[in-house]
């Protein structure tokens, strides 16, 4: 697990380790100049190389400053530029510069035409303009030189954050440094993985300098990213097992002539590993689903004046309790009987119950479903299901994520998957995680089907709720990205996520 933090949360760590801990700011900086010099070395063809540091006048400028003092020790072909003025220097920063100036750096206070042939004759640009204490929108000399890099097309390499990302929420202040590599010092900043802010930093890496784990305990809320599938994530399999050990999944998914998402469900959850799945669905989908997944026991329903037949109903209320966790929803549409089986499968089912698509389109019709559920629930929409339950424009749910996601989980308590580019997972208790794996190959037909399966498939086989959502999340992008790495972005489809589930969790 790595740790996510705001920009402010970051500020209040350093304080708290230069003031409360002791440990000099100046230490940190050397830290974080070394981490990122060695970034800059590792370069391929470095000794053929001219690196130009674009540095500010805050603590990011310093950083940038002590990168160029540690790339002349090496013979790197270096200079450096500072935009601002020399009074306008953190304490930390004018001592960089002097260091500097007592070593005759190569460097000079920023003027627009020399900068230009700096940044021309440059192979690669190091952007230390401004990190986390960017406060407002970036306008004149500072919006220049900006321009002047991302219009030169040379490769970038942003400490902490691209200059013009506001580290608390990914917004572009004004305009914002493109890079094409990005050192987060200490841990990830929010503002790097929300978007727009996550486009921004392509390539992150994040690198130790030093601050003590202690530190850490000061932060209200706790977020992480999944980066890495581990063995302690997974379901365990016993030497001894039969079917049995692994759980049972049931999938009430479908509708009248559609089967496709019950077929994707059905078939992620066995894929992650799971002993059986029982598919629920209406009479006109069972030849299809049978020869589609002959491995899956189906029970299908037949209607009488629209309703699911009473006899049918109880085949599906005995299902509903012979199970270990329920996915609902998927091409279940918003008729009737899809909000009977609902209603009836909340009221009746004990164990977890996973609701995407169609069932969360139901209870934003229907609110008063959700309340008093006794069972765990996740709900998994995507913006815009989110935006028909909140009942709030798609815009503000992709501009507040994390902050819609936790009013999802605290007013309905429920466990919210919320699915966008970097999918957002909360609980009304727990820490919050943002998942970094996938791509946009998987914005295809089936993909959420796929997701629920999987989820469904951890819990049935014994993984707790909330760990399965982000397990399961992590699970899907990683599948995503590796059928990418053999579909491509353009011809990639459900079914190739499906395909690379085993690979992943081999
Ligand atoms: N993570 C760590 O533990 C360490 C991080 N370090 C580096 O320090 C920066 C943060 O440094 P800080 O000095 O707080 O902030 P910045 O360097 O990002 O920039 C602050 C200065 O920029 C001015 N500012 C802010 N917004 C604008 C703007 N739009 N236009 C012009 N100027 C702007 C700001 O001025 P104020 O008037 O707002 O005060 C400051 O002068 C972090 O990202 C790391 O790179 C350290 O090395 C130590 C360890
Ligand atoms: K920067």
């Amino acid at each position: 697990m790595n740790r996510i933090l705001t920009g402010q949360d970051m500020k209040k760590i350093d304080r708290n380790t230069i003031d409360y801990y002791g440990i000099p700011s100046l230490v940190l900086m050397e830290r974080a100049a070394l981490g990122v010099a060695n970034e800059v070395m590792i370069r391929e063809f470095i000794n053929k190389e001219k690196v130009l540091i674009v540095c500010g006048t805050g603590n990011n400028g310093g950083d940038g400053l002590a990168v160029g003092r540690i790339l002349l020790s090496n013979n790197v072909d270096v200079k450096m530029v500072i935009v601002g003025d020399y009074n306008q220097f953190s304490v930390e920063t004018k001592k960089q510069y002097e260091i500097l100036v007592k070593l005759n750096g190569p460097i000079v206070f920023y003027q627009e035409e020399s900068f230009y042939h700096l940044v021309n004759e440059a192979d690669v640009i190091v952007d230390a303009i401004f990190g986390v204490g960017l406060s407002r929108d970036i306008k004149g000399i500072y919006k220049e030189v900006i321009q002047t890099i991302n219009g030169s097309k040379k490769y970038v390499i942003a400490i902490d954050i691209p200059s013009g990302i506001d580290a608390n929420s990914g917004k572009v202040l004004g305009i914002s440094i493109k890079a094409n590599q990005t050192i987060a010092l200490s841990a990830y900043k929010l503002g790097q993985v929300l978007f727009p802010g996550h486009e921004y930093c392509n390539e992150i890496k994040v690198i130790d300098i030093g601050i003590p784990l202690e530190a850490y305990k000061k932060i209200d809320k706790n977020i992480f990213t999944m980066s890495k599938l581990t063995q302690d994530m997974l379901p365990t399999r016993k030497p001894r097992s039969n079917k049995g050990s692994y759980g049972k999944v049931l999938v009430m998914a479908g509708s009248k002539n559609m089967s496709g998402a019950a077929y994707l469900s059905g078939l992620a959850a066995y894929r992650t590993g799971v002993g059986l799945v029982h598919i629920v669905t209406p009479e006109d989908n069972r030849i299809i689903l049978q020869s589609q997944l002959p491995e899956a026991i189906i029970t299908t329903y037949e209607f009488n004046n629209g309703c699911i037949e009473q006899n049918h109903m109880e085949k599906i209320k005995q299902a509903i309790n012979n199970v270990d966790v329920i996915v609902i929803g998927p091409g279940l549409s918003t008729e009737i009987d899809a909000k009977t089986l609902l209603i009836e499968t909340i009221k009746h089912g004990k164990v977890p119950l996973i609701i995407d698509a169609d069932g969360l389109n139901i209870i934003a019709k229907n609110k008063d479903i959700l309340k008093n559920h006794q069972q765990p629930i996740i709900v998994t929409p995507h913006p815009g299901e989110m935006s028909r339950l909140m009942n709030e424009p798609v815009q503000i749910i992709l501009d507040q994520l994390i902050e819609k996601a936790m009013n999802m989980s605290e007013q309905h308590n429920v466990i919210t998957v919320l699915k966008d580019s970097n999918t957002v997972i909360t609980s009304p208790t727990r820490d919050i995680y943002i998942n970094l794996s996938g791509n946009n190959g998987m914005a295809t037909a089936g993909a959420g089907d796929v997701l629920s399966g999987v989820i469904g498939g951890l819990v049935a086989q014994g993984i707790e709720t909330f760990k399965a959502a982000y397990t399961g999340v992590l699970i899907h992008g990683l599948a995503g990205d590796k059928a990418k790495e053999s579909k491509g972005y353009y011809g990639m489809i459900a079914r190739d996520i499906i395909q690379n589930i085993p690979e992943v969790m081999k």
